[in-house]
């Protein structure tokens, strides 16, 4: 199955996605737009701040949607707010995406049930089953979002299902097509289990990615000399209007990589990783015996010193391939999408449209904090790391 999977993430469809990945980072820059007489007016600050965290997750999952669904949801068209997809089906599926992974966040804190499960464990699911009855709680809440979500994404697996000619670019698609073709049994591709896998497909690689850009343009923008450094970078590639290639994107731009991974270091959006030993294993001079959950925690790896001195810093230059610290260090201690066999699937998709974004952002516009934004950044830690606030910043257009 997962190789089956991975063939839509090889180099060849990566770079054929380029185009659709251009297009809707370019419709979403236009929510960015501000009146250039506008600047430098501090009257008129309220207009040039914007909710990045918001724009971003727009885009990603407008993104992902294609990857994973043939869909474009049009959720990053400028004021997109006010101007729904066209299919109610899809539309309501967003919504209701979207509300829970900013609404909810998939921070289930508020959950009484969670809270009590943390205190007595064997309590959290009959207290569960009761309070996601009663409206109002978050365990409610929580209950009604999944079916809700599941039973939109249904029906799209189901329209889908029914097509009789389907275009194998997309991610459904494609399963749809492995199970008709018999390699798979029926029994174990059901409708509800390839729904929950392109569920899973878009959340992962929605939320992952929007984080980790608003972090990226968050972090940049705090810091003027990294700031310089990259847009030196940026223009020096070539014209405004000269879209980077796949291999570009690879090769041309060394300081953006670093950008990337130290922002991804600072900021570590999936801060654990699980395993289950397969076999009796000893780690670290504890025998685990088979089927023992080995948690993984890549953001406390992250700010080992031993690994990235001065750590509590922003400091790209520390991943630079000729450096003595990028030499020195351990090969797995910058692991932000994982490690061996289940390693992300969807890494070098990630890469793809962060490089791709972050050069179009930074040809048209510097950011700086908002001053309606909490310093320090107040994040939930969850599934995944969010923003307690959202990502506010400033949008200034550059004279160029
Ligand atoms: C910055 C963005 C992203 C980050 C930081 C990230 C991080 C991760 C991590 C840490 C894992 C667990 C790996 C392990 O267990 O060793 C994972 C798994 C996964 N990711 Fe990502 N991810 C990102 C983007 C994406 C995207 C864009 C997609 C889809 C296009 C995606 C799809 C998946 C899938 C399907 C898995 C499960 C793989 C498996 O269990 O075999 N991710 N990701």
């Amino acid at each position: 199955m997962r190789n089956t999977i991975i063939s839509m993430y090889q180099p060849s469809h990566l770079a054929s996605l380029l185009p659709t990945m251009q297009s809707s980072i370019e419709s979403a820059t236009q929510n960015l737009n501000i009146h250039p007489h506008k600047q430098g007016n501090d009257n008129d600050n309220d207009n040039k701040d914007v909710l990045f965290s918001n724009i971003s997750l727009r885009l990603a999952t407008d993104i992902i949607g294609q990857a994973a669904f043939g869909i474009n949801f049009g959720l990053s068209k400028p004021n997109s707010t006010n101007d729904q997809p066209k299919n109610s089906e899809v539309s309501d599926f967003i919504n209701q995406h979207i509300y829970s992974t900013t609404t909810l966040k998939m921070d289930l804190s508020g959950s009484l049930s969670i809270i009590l499960g943390l205190l007595i464990p064997f309590l959290q699911e009959p207290f569960r089953q009761v309070l996601k009855r009663i409206p109002g709680t978050m365990d409610w809440k929580v209950e009604r979002t999944n079916q809700n979500l599941s039973s939109r994404l249904n029906e799209i697996v189901m329209k889908r299902d029914n097509e009789e000619k389907r275009d194998l670019k997309d991610f459904l698609s494609l399963i749809l097509s492995v199970r008709d073709s018999k390699k798979v049994s029926r029994n174990l591709f059901t409708s509800d289990y390839i729904s929950a896998l392109a569920y899973e497909h878009l959340l992962a690689g929605s939320a992952t990615t929007a984080f980790t850009l608003s972090s990226i343009v968050y972090l940049v923008s705090g810091h003027p000399e990294v700031e310089k450094k990259l847009i030196q970078e940026i223009d020096g590639f070539g014209l405004r209007d000269q879209v980077p290639s796949a291999h570009d994107l690879q090769h041309k731009f060394p300081y953006l990589d670093q950008v990337i991974k130290e922002s991804m270091r600072f900021y570590t959006v999936s801060p654990l990783i699980a395993r289950e030993t397969a076999a009796p294993v000893e780690i670290g001079g504890y025998m685990l015996p088979k089927g023992t959950w080995v948690w993984l925690a890549p953001g406390v790896l992250a700010k080992d010193p031993k690994n990235f001195p001065e750590s509590e810093k922003f400091r790209p230059e520390r991943f630079d391939q000729n450096g003595k610290e990028e030499k020195n260090r351990h090969p797995y201690a910058h692991i932000p999408f994982g490690i061996g066999p289940r390693v992300c699937i969807g890494q070098k998709f990630a890469m793809q449209e962060i490089k791709l974004s972050i050069i179009h952002l930074y040809r048209h516009y510097v950011f700086q904090h908002s001053p309606k934004m909490e310093t320090p950044l107040e994040l939930d830690y969850g599934i995944i790391l969010n923003y307690k606030h959202g990502v506010k910043l400033r949008v200034i257009k550059r004279n160029v």
